[in-house]
């Protein structure tokens, strides 16, 4: 899927969110948060993309962006071709198919869905299982008879090991388990037939002994329905395990940037940038235990705050490798080797002047960080 053919089914252009936040403690005015920053990002048919990144770091921004949630600040969401945000509309409130041909913002709705990480509170717990499962087939394929609905709901509730399917059918989401929960959330999204799902986190709630099947049956889904996934997670482990399996593509973000993308098999065995790495060395099950590094790879625990977010490259204050070129200029994500995969970071690229750039000024970067009050807090806060 790295070289994928065809159109892109959604196709991200230098998208931006940012959020105005009021100051604490009474004071005037507000902060700009900068949750998503120019971050392009195609996502094709039966494709599976798992964006990865420590809290905050604008995955779920960027996610719901991409489904028409969220209305970018700057940039563009095109589904199919269309601009997605055109057909909803200016205020995001109606639906038109409009004179110049702009496809109706109902129809991307469906074909966009989400399951979130508490499926509790997105299942109605007034409904029956039945009930809940029913209402997309009704809406969206009305043609189907009653008895055809019920074998249907039936039949995908079996396939999902909750059986006897007509018990499971008469429940209602607080007689489930949070596995169930999630399973019954997935096949209503699926019932809607649609082209991408958003699973913000869908597993992270799961038994860890759960998160493997749920995978499992993601993806045996998607052959089933034709559908693509963006998997937000914040465990490289996990999001390997999708894609490697599916064919797709790892993407690393940080504060709000999106900072390497490719296969699993790019990702995890040969990272190049810098603060891939870190998560690499976070996450236990992939740490390389033989280089013997017990302290985290970077230069400071602290992590930026997203309203003041660093000048050129954002993760040269806590990276080992940043030299002064990167407190000045922003690295683009390019492919370097043709291979598919996209970095930004000049040590990617054997001629970048970084080479020949100074190492960091410590004495500056100390004098910066006090003068700003250090205003970021630790990973793991
Ligand atoms: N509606 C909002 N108003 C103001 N700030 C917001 C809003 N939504 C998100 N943010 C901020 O934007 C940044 C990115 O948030 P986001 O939820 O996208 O990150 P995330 O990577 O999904 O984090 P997590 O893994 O903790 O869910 C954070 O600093 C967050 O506080």
């Amino acid at each position: 899927m790295i070289n994928p053919h065809g159109e892109p089914l959604l196709s991200l252009q230098n998208v931006s969110v940012h959020f105005e936040k009021e100051r604490l403690f009474g004071l005037a005015g507000s902060d700009t948060v900068h949750a998503v920053d120019d971050v392009s990002l195609d996502i094709y048919e039966n494709d599976v993309v798992a964006l990865v990144g420590e809290s905050g770091c604008g995955k779920t921004t960027l996610g719901k962006t991409a489904i028409g949630v969220q209305r970018p600040t700057d940039g563009r969401v095109l589904y199919r071709g269309d601009d997605i945000w055109e057909s909803k509309g200016s205020n995001g409130l109606f639906s038109r198919r409009g004179a110049d041909g702009a496809r109706d913002w109902k129809e991307i709705r469906r074909s966009l869905q989400m399951i979130h990480q508490d499926p509790g509170s997105s299942l109605n717990p007034n409904y029956s299982i039945e009930s809940t499962l029913s209402a997309p087939l009704e809406k969206w394929q009305p043609e189907m008879s009653e008895a055809d609905r019920r074998a249907r709901i039936y039949g995908l509730l079996e396939y999902v090991g909750m059986k006897p399917a007509q018990d499971y059918a008469g429940r209602y989401p607080h007689q489930l388990s949070g596995g169930e929960q999630q399973r019954v959330a997935l096949i209503r999204s699926l019932l809607m037939n649609p082209d991408l799902i958003l699973a913000d986190e869908a597993i992270s709630a799961l038994d860890v002994s759960l998160r493997a099947e749920m995978m499992e049956l993601m993806l045996e889904l998607q052959q089933q329905f034709d559908t693509s996934y963006l998997f937000i997670s914040h465990d490289l482990a996990n999001a390997r395990h999708l894609t490697q399996q599916a064919g797709g593509r790892i993407g690393i973000m940080y504060l709000g940037e999106l900072v390497e993308i490719g296969t699993p098999e790019q990702i995890i065995h040969n990272p190049q940038h810098p603060y891939t790495k870190v998560l690499l060395w976070a996450t236990s099950d992939l740490r390389d235990r033989s280089s013997g590094v017990s302290t985290p790879p970077v230069r400071s625990l602290t992590i930026p705050e997203p309203t003041d977010p660093p000048s050129g490259c954002r993760f040269h204050t806590r990276c080992l490798e940043a030299r002064e070129v990167c407190t000045q200029e922003c690295p683009a994500l390019t492919d370097h080797d043709g291979k598919g995969r996209r970095t930004a970071c000049f040590r990617a690229d054997p001629n970048h002047e970084y080479w020949n750039s100074d190492p960091l000024d410590e004495g500056r970067m100390m004098n910066e960080r006090d003068a700003s009050g250090e205003s970021g807090h630790a990973e793991g806060d």
